[in-house]
This record gives structure tokens, sequence and C-alpha cells, in this order.
């Protein structure tokens, strides 16, 4: 592993019976960084991060997190890593403050328990039984975070959260980077990535299709484009302008969509004709993560496709 990563993957792949749920992946996660993983749900992402946790075990391929193999090196692991899962598993008839006191016998503290109870506002002394799913969530955020960990690795970890508690999740992963630590952060929603993540790799049944950083992807972004000429003008007129899509045409009216990188050029094709009015609104970058990921395509490197949606232990 390179003195930077802290994560590292080459040729992981796991089979769940015929169900090929991981294919191949190779990723890369660095020391300090914010790493988004993305995909529609089932795209494998869970198995990912359990097989990096050492809760399953690869088929064919190979995992390092902070230079151990997460199967053989779970125990030791386990202390350096906080894990945060939707559906983190607590004791039904223990309160919070006893998940919390059981983790500081383990760990030998209660590091930053106190603080993050106050900042998340977990409610500590209610049996976990008798919390609403967002509060439970608080929970197992509190209890992952609290012994300071180098390594966090989060599956869709803000499910069920208020807009509040989101943005103060936020706030404590940035301030765990700049602390020097790291982050995987899966997520089925560009939006909750945006916030935080420096990188951004793109998950989709089973296979790592596209990593990259959240600027190149903003370069990406598309842009909804409509010119109004002093005359008709043929659609033709834009489709042949690299990167340009979608063209229509109204009358004297063309709307087309672009990435960013293609409006220079569509500019200067508008302007040889007589433009009365432009108009140009970036849209946001779910709807161009959409665009590029979202739908089923075999040409992986060229334009967007139409926006579409897509659709406990240890086992081996
Ligand atoms: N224990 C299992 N047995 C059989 N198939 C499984 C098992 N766990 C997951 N799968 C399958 O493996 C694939 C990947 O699932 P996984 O839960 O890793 O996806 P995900 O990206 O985390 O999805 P989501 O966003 O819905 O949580 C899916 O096709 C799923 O049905």
């Amino acid at each position: 592993m390179s003195g930077d990563a802290v994560i590292r993957t080459s040729g992981l792949t796991k089979h769940y019976g015929r169900t090929v749920a991981l294919r191949d992946v190779d990723l890369e996660v660095r020391r300090g960084e914010v790493f988004g993983f993305l995909g529609p749900n089932g795209a494998g992402k869970t198995t990912t991060l359990r097989i990096l946790m050492g809760l399953l075990r690869p088929t064919a391929g190979k995992a390092e997190v902070l230079g151990e193999d997460p199967w053989r090196g779970a125990v030791a692991l386990h202390r350096r890593v906080g894990y945060v899962s939707g559906e983190t598993a607590l004791y039904d008839r223990l309160t919070g403050r006893q998940h919390v006191e059981l983790l500081t016998h383990l760990r030998g503290s209660a590091g930053q328990a106190r603080d993050l109870a106050g900042r998340l506002g977990v409610e500590l002394d209610r049996r976990t039984r008798e919390l609403s799913k967002g509060n439970r969530q608080k929970l197992a955020i509190l209890l992952g975070l609290m012994s300071g960990p180098e390594l966090l690795v989060l599956d869709e970890p803000t499910s069920g959260l208020d807009p509040l508690a989101q943005n103060t999740f936020h706030d404590l992963l940035r301030q765990h980077v700049a602390a020097g630590g790291s982050v995987l952060l899966s997520s089925h929603v560009l939006g909750e990535v945006e916030e935080v993540a420096d990188r951004v790799g793109v998950l989709r049944a089973g296979e790592l299709i596209a990593v990259e950083s959240l600027a190149e992807m903003r370069a990406k972004a598309l842009h909804h484009v409509r010119v109004t000429f002093d005359h008709s003008v043929p659609a033709a007129a834009l489709t042949s302008v690299p990167g340009v899509h979608d063209v229509a045409a109204e009358g004297a009216r063309l709307t087309c969509s672009a990435p960013q990188i293609a409006l220079d050029g569509l500019l200067k094709t508008v302007a040889r004709y007589g433009v009365v009015d432009f108009e140009c609104a970036e849209a946001g970058l779910e709807e161009t993560f959409l665009a590029y990921y979202g739908a089923a395509r075999d040409d992986r490197q060229g334009g967007p496709a139409s926006p579409r949606r897509e659709g406990a232990g240890r086992a081996a």
C-alpha cells in the first residue's frame, strides 16, 4: 500500500451464490480525504464496506485497510476504524449511556462521547428500543466516532437524520479530516457526498465505473441553454457542436443541454446567427450525476446518456 493510502483494494470480487455483488474492484482511499462512494441500490456498496471491516470475506482479490488484511486483522482494525452503518445493531434494552459505558470499558476511554452527545443531541437516558430511527442513528454515529478513530467507514450514515443533525454530522467529518483523519462515505445520493467529499467513486452493478474529484464532476455539470434568434435556425446548427445534446427547435428558438466544457464552442456557434436572447442555467450536480451514471450505457467515456433514475456477524 502506498504511503498515502488508507484503503486499497485490488481485483476485489464477491459472489453470493450466483449473484455477483462485486467484480474486480480497484479502489484507493487516500489519507486525509473524504472519499464518497456512490451507487444506486444494490450496486455493492455495503458489500464492499463489510469486506473492508472484516465482516465478510471476498471471493477473490485483496483488500488492505490501514496496512492490515481486514479479515485476519479485524480485531486490531476495529480499534482504529469507526464504522457506522444505516442499520447499526444496538442492544434494545440498554440506554445510550449504557452503550457509551460499554465502549468506554472496551476502549479504556470515553474519548469525545460527551461532546458528541451534546452536539448531536443524543438522548442518552432512554432505552434504544424506545428511540426513533433518527435518534438511534445519532447514537450509532456517537458510538462510531467517540474514540477518535483515524479512519471512518460510513455506510449511508445519515439515513433518518433531520437536516440539522446532517449538518452537524458534516461538520464532524470536516473536523475529523482537518485533524488528519480519513473517511470512506457511501451513499446513493450525490447531494450527501457533495457537501463533504474530495473525490467520488461510482459503483454500478458491482463495478467501479468512475473515480473523479468533485471539481472534475463539476466541470461536467450540465447546463440547460435556450437561445432565441432573429430568424429560425435549424437544430442541425447545434448538433455538430461537441458535447451538445438534446437539441430541440421551436420556431426561432433552440434549446439544448451541454456540459460546462462545451459552452465555449456553443457560444461561438450561436454567435454566427442573429442572437436575440441567450439563457443558460446550470443543472444541479445530482442531475449531472444521473445523466452520466444513472442510466445503463455501453459507452462510459462519451457524453451523458439521457437522465434516468435506476432504478450480521462474520460470514464467509
Ligand atoms: N447476504 C446476501 N445474499 C445474497 N445476495 C446478497 C446478499 N447481500 C447482498 N446481496 C446482493 O448483492 C448485491 C449488492 O448488494 P449491496 O447490499 O452490497 O448493495 P448496496 O450498494 O449497498 O445497496 P443499498 O444502497 O440498497 O444498500 C445486490 O444484488 C444484493 O441483492
